[in-house]
């Protein structure tokens, strides 16, 4: 068993991919063998999370997610705590063979089975194994029968610590949303929350709604052989960032050049502000040269680029696209779409955000020229969408994407040739015909204003270093950085995207 962090590069596999491995598994091994290993790891995690806990109780389901629990609770009774089960059907005929097993060892262990959940208290200890890799995103014709929703509703909002068994109950294995009527109704218990994943892990405990509901995530592969079939998409480690030899100038890390900050004459709505992040996130970052390209009057930027002064204001025809690496769109709103063509023609390395994008969706012969850029021998696109402006290029609605993130980010990618960061809670990174990559570091401190700029200005500095980085790992290592640093902020100070960009290093390191 192993606790995942943000380390370590793992594999991710969806539902389908999963069921091969434990068909495979389960063709090697004697009947049965899979749910008590499946049962011990529970257990075994269990004692480890609360070994104070006064009462255990066990939420198991119809299925053998539920036969995992009764296994577990027959090995925490034998070894002597105060074992509790709900079990969601009171006829064990009904259920699967493994689980019927398990059901009958627990029965034997002398398990109390109880109708309702207990009331328990933060020393105590509820496992969740009423809902799995089973669940079914099918919209249901008869609503979920009460004593499901009773116990999930316990289960939220416990004050005690919760285990998950292999994924939260209620939440999908590929995408990280909730089957339709299983989604939580309250705010979630104060409790600790764990989720142990069993043999795989599974995308959606990393994506979506899948942080939140899953809390810290364990992996218990139980004996099988890794699936002989590639992962569906991997979970990223820590980024490589090479270290920088003494012998060094500033040419080595090359120009970042960003475009956007609309004036606040242009239309009303002043944005230069973000054009200054995404360029001081690429000075802090370790970008050889910023420069900063501001669309109309740049008179209300003169103060803050006086508290720069690193970072040289350009007129964009003074810009060197051939050579720069071009962060645009930060606050470019309308402004931005005037100069895109050239740089979709021009600029061999681009990052494209925000108002970029929007104006990329809004036009198809800016869509027919990003697209063009592949046909570029080492030509590098990154597209920097949160969901909204996904929804936007890809022509759907924001909660089409969110349904499934990694294929959204992978259907962008595929359509416009290019590399895709789909921030969010798990940012996904796509790119053709590669597997694509969920983000694990950040938190919710990153939701507030600027710290998209900050993103793509640390990405731009990532793709202009020497040695080249592929489009796919600077973005990647970008997700992860940017994440990280808002991981290790003091808990007492205020998490501001200047401060986040300020905070930023050449190497990843932590510096908070
Ligand atoms: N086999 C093995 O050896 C091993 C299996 N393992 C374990 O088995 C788990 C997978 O077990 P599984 O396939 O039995 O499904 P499971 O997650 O229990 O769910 C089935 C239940 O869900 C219900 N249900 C479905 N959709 C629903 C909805 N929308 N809304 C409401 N209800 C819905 C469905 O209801 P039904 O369709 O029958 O009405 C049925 O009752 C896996 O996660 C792992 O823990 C591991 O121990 C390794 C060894
Ligand atoms: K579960």
């Amino acid at each position: 068993m192993q606790r995942i962090t943000p380390d370590l590069r793992q594999p991710l596999f969806r539902t389908q991919s999963t069921r091969t491995v434990e068909a495979e598994a389960a063709a090697r091994l004697p009947p049965h063998t899979l749910m008590q290993r499946a049962g011990a790891a529970t257990a075994r995690l269990a004692r480890a999370l609360a070994p104070h806990a006064r009462q255990v109780w066990l939420a198991c389901g119809a299925g053998n997610n539920g036969g995992d629990g009764l296994e577990a609770a027959a090995l925490l009774q034998a070894a002597g705590l105060p074992v509790a089960v709900t079990c969601l059907t009171d006829d064990p005929s009904q259920l699967p063979t493994d689980a019927r097993a398990s059901w009958q060892r627990a029965r034997n262990a002398g398990v109390r089975f109880v109708g309702q959940p207990p009331a328990l208290g933060a020393q105590d200890l509820a496992v969740d194994a009423l809902l799995g890799l089973g669940l079914t995103a099918a919209a249901r014709p008869v609503p979920p029968d009460s004593r499901l929703l009773a116990c999930l509703a316990a289960l939220r909002g416990s004050a005690a610590t919760v285990l998950h068994v292999d994924l939260p109950s209620g939440l999908l294995a590929d995408t990280g949303q909730y089957a339709p009527g299983l989604e939580p109704d309250a705010p979630p218990g104060r409790g600790a929350r764990h989720t142990l994943a069993l043999l795989t892990l599974k995308p959606g405990l990393f994506t979506a709604l899948g942080r939140d509901a899953a809390g810290d995530i364990w992996l218990d592969t139980l004996g099988a052989a890794p699936p002989t079939a590639g992962p569906d998409a991997w979970l990223a480690g820590r980024p490589d960032t090479p270290p920088r030899p003494h012998a060094s100038h500033k040419g080595r890390f090359g120009d970042v050049a960003v475009v956007g900050g609309e004036a606040l004459a242009q239309r009303g709505m002043g944005m230069t502000g973000a054009a200054l992040l995404a360029a001081s996130a690429a000075l802090h970052a370790g970008a050889g040269r910023v420069l900063i390209s501001l669309l109309g009057d740049a008179a209300d930027a003169d103060p803050a680029l006086a508290l720069q002064p690193e970072c040289m204001p350009r007129h964009f025809d003074a810009l060197p696209l051939d050579r720069a690496t071009l962060v645009a769109g930060c606050g470019g709103g309308t402004a931005i779409a005037g100069v895109l063509p050239v740089l979709l023609q021009q600029a061999p390395r681009l990052v494209l955000d925000a108002d970029a994008l929007n104006a990329i969706a809004g036009e198809a012969r800016l869509q027919r020229l990003l697209a063009a850029r592949a046909s570029q021998a080492d030509w590098a696109t990154v597209l920097t969408p949160h969901p909204l402006e996904a929804a936007r290029l890809l022509q759907c609605s924001t909660e089409a994407v969110q349904a499934d993130r990694l294929a959204a980010a992978q259907a962008l990618a595929e359509r416009l040739a290019c590399t895709v960061v789909l921030k969010g809670s798990g940012s996904v990174v796509a790119a053709p015909e590669r597997v694509p990559l969920v983000n694990p570091t950040g938190n919710a401190r990153l939701a507030t204003a600027g710290t998209g700029d900050v993103l793509a200005g640390l990405l731009g500095a990532r793709l202009a270093a020497l040695p080249p980085a592929t489009a796919f790992d600077a973005a990647a290592g970008a997700c992860w950085q940017h994440g990280q640093v808002a991981d290790d902020w003091p808990q007492e100070r205020a998490c501001t995207a200047l401060a986040l960009a300020r905070a930023l290093t050449p190497d990843a390191a932590r510096t908070v």
